[in-house]
């Protein structure tokens, strides 16, 4: 099975971004603004808390999912890439999470 990358959803939610709303999901929450598509992904946000906390794997997994497909949809309605996020994550691997930490406190 070749890989999907979180690069590959978002290139999908990118086409979506064109589509209607009434075949498309992603276009519908988009054409509500980033707004709802933050209150969406903190919903999800929660149902990982709760799968995370004392669900099944199973359920932990598929709630992961909704999460980074939702955390994807925000993102593009920020107007916001993958890649800058992981640009972002690939700085902070020079130092420690405790150091990285501490430097926020310092800000
Ligand atoms: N990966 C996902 C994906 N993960 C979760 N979801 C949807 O996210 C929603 C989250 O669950 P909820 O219980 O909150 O859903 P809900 O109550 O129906 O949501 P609302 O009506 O409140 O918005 C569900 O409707 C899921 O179907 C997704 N919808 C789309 N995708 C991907 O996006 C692609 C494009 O989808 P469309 O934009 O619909 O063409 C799909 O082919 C998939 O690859």
């Amino acid at each position: 099975m070749s890989a999907f990358t979180l690069h590959d959803l978002e290139a999908i939610i990118a086409s979506r971004a064109a589509a209607s709303a009434e075949t498309s999901y992603t276009k519908k929450l988009l054409d509500k603004g980033a707004a709802h598509c933050a209150k969406k992904m903190g919903e999800e946000a929660i149902e990982v808390v709760l799968a995370g906390a004392g669900e099944t794997r199973d359920r932990v997994v598929a709630e992961a999912a909704d999460l980074l497909y939702h955390l994807l949809v925000l993102l593009k309605a920020r107007d916001i890439s993958i890649s800058e996020v992981e640009a972002l994550l690939k700085s902070r691997t020079a130092q420690s999470g405790l150091d990285e930490k501490a430097s926020r406190k310092d800000a």
